[in-house]
């Protein structure tokens, strides 16, 4: 019997991809154990084609279970349901449709578009800053706006889980910084007592201390668990938090799980911040992310 706390659970999972020809299998995740409370906000960060967005499709019904145990509150995921809503790095608006339709759409496919589906979708984009554009066209916003829209329309299914890939990842450095705000404001208003749960894919370590309760960062490919680490700070998270020692300790630690030859390298060459604590070089992506810099 499933705890009635478990919204998600992975065991033994292992998920790879088949070719089209051939008959061969890509492993993308090996022997997973994942366990998801509800309301709980958890990031996975990983090296490049690690198997992050193996597992979330997995999660989302789109890549089926190789073996062990992959559950939605105690049952077997074998496809897609309504229960589940992913969000991408790019926004798929559809564009004849004004904002407040993009966001009404997931009710009415589910036939379920009421009076209190319509409030609730209204509520969405109000909660988003976004209800002065409604009766807008996809084209006539900006980028981090269309993200927006696409957070609304993910959480107007009132999903139990929210999955999301690289949401801001196409955005500029303040438009994402924006946006994380944003989404922390709209996932604590959004919950009873706490927010949804959330399954968040990004290479951002910044973003992910950030968000996160929980990261998980996975190992290169196959994906396995290298560290998980408890966020233990209180929300709301003020921006000036990120400015924090704690702060940086977090991201140290998930730098030090992704690169475990970095720690020595750390203490050989000091490139990566100069005295004063202000970046200088950071010569990896994920280095340059934790220092607020655009990754290569
Ligand atoms: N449709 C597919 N068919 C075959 N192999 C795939 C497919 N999708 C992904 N893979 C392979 O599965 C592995 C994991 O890919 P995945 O996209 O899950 O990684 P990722 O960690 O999300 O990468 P990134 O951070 O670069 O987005 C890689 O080896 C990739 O080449």
């Amino acid at each position: 019997m499933p705890s009635p706390d478990i919204c998600l659970e992975a065991r033994q999972l292992r998920l790879g991809h088949r070719a089209r020809r051939g008959g061969g299998f890509t492993l993308a995740c090996d022997n997973l154990d994942i366990s998801i409370a509800e309301h709980e906000f958890v990031v996975i960060v990983g090296p490049s084609g690690c198997g992050k967005t193996t597992f979330l499709e997995a999660v989302a019904g789109l890549v089926p279970v190789a073996d062990g145990a992959l559950e939605l509150h105690g049952r077997p995921i074998d496809g897609p349901g309504p229960e589940r809503s992913l969000v991408f790095q790019h926004a798929s608006l559809f564009p004849w449709r004004t904002v407040l339709a993009n966001v009404q759409f997931g009710p009415q496919v589910q036939g379920r578009l009421d009076a209190t589906a319509r409030e609730r979708a209204k509520e969405l984009l109000d909660m988003a800053g976004l209800a002065h554009v409604a009766d807008k066209y996809p084209h006539e916003l900006s980028g981090g706006m269309r993200q927006r829209v696409n957070l609304a329309r993910a959480l107007a299914t009132d999903p139990a889980l929210l999955l999301l890939d690289e949401p801001f990842g196409a955005l500029d450095a303040q438009t994402r910084e924006n946006l994380q705000e944003e989404l922390l404001r709209i996932w604590q208003a959004d919950g009873v007592g706490n927010g949804k749960t959330a399954l968040f894919v990004t290479h951002d370590v910044n973003e992910a201390v950030l968000l996160a309760d929980r990261v998980l960062v996975f190992s290169p490919s196959p994906a396995r668990i290298a560290l998980e680490i408890t966020i233990d700070a209180p929300r709301p998270r003020e921006a000036a938090w990120r400015r924090s020692a704690e702060f940086l300790a977090y991201g140290d630690q998930i730098l030090d799980a992704l690169h475990p030859s970095r720690d020595t390298a750390r203490n050989d060459d000091d490139d990566v911040s100069t005295a004063d604590g202000e970046p200088a070089t950071a010569a990896d992506p994920l280095d340059a992310a934790r220092l607020g810099a655009p990754a290569q």
